[in-house]
């Protein structure tokens, strides 16, 4: 498994390279990915969370986690103007939920794990969840959309859940 880096790690803030050539390299970054997406849980992951710092995304939000999907060098266009509310959470900031706005319907266009481009029409959470990771990618985090105030909270409240997890090792 991967280790996921947390907020607020600057290393998150690193913006992502795009992918040259998909090699076995890459496909094998995809597979512990997912790997580690699955064991997290997660329905989502972006290369940044740990700490690779390329334009790769893995997704797979079937119930069973037999769907797996790869997008390399993701390109996003908003399909429509209107846009919808949903509690998002985060790998990278455990605990945490809150509401954010993003377009409804948008347009991806990738390159898939044999470098062949691919263009797929989302809406609903796949929407949400390919805007969240390419928000990743730009490393943007989706606490970035909530007010100072909110943010300056989630701080203090991950510094004072690892000021009790320090002292619980230490015991
Ligand atoms: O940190 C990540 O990128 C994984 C995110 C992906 C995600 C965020 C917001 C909304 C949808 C997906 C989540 O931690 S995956 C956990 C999860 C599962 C079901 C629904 C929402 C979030
Ligand atoms: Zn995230």
């Amino acid at each position: 498994l991967l280790p996921i880096l947390n907020f607020p790690d600057p290393r998150l803030r690193t913006k992502a390279k795009q992918v040259e050539v998909v090699d076995d390299q890459i496909r094998t970054l995809a597979a512990d990915m997912l790997e580690t997406m699955y064991a997290a849980p997660g329905i989502g992951l972006a290369a940044s969370q740990v700490d690779r710092h390329i334009q790769l995304i893995v997704m797979d939000l079937s119930e069973e986690k037999n769907q797996p999907m790869v997008f390399i060098n993701p390109r996003i266009t908003p399909l429509t103007e209107d846009t919808q509310p949903y509690e998002e959470g985060c790998l990278s900031v455990p605990q945490i939920f809150d509401k954010v706005e993003r377009p409804a319907r948008v347009k991806i266009e990738a390159l898939d794990l044999d470098g062949k481009t691919f263009t797929l029409e989302a809406d609903g959470l796949l929407a949400v969840c390919i805007q969240h990771e390419m928000d990743h990618l730009d490393g943007k985090l989706f606490v970035d959309y909530l007010s100072p105030l909110k943010r300056q909270r989630i701080r203090e409240k991950i510094a004072k859940a690892e000021r009790i997890r320090e002292k619980e090792r230490v015991k």
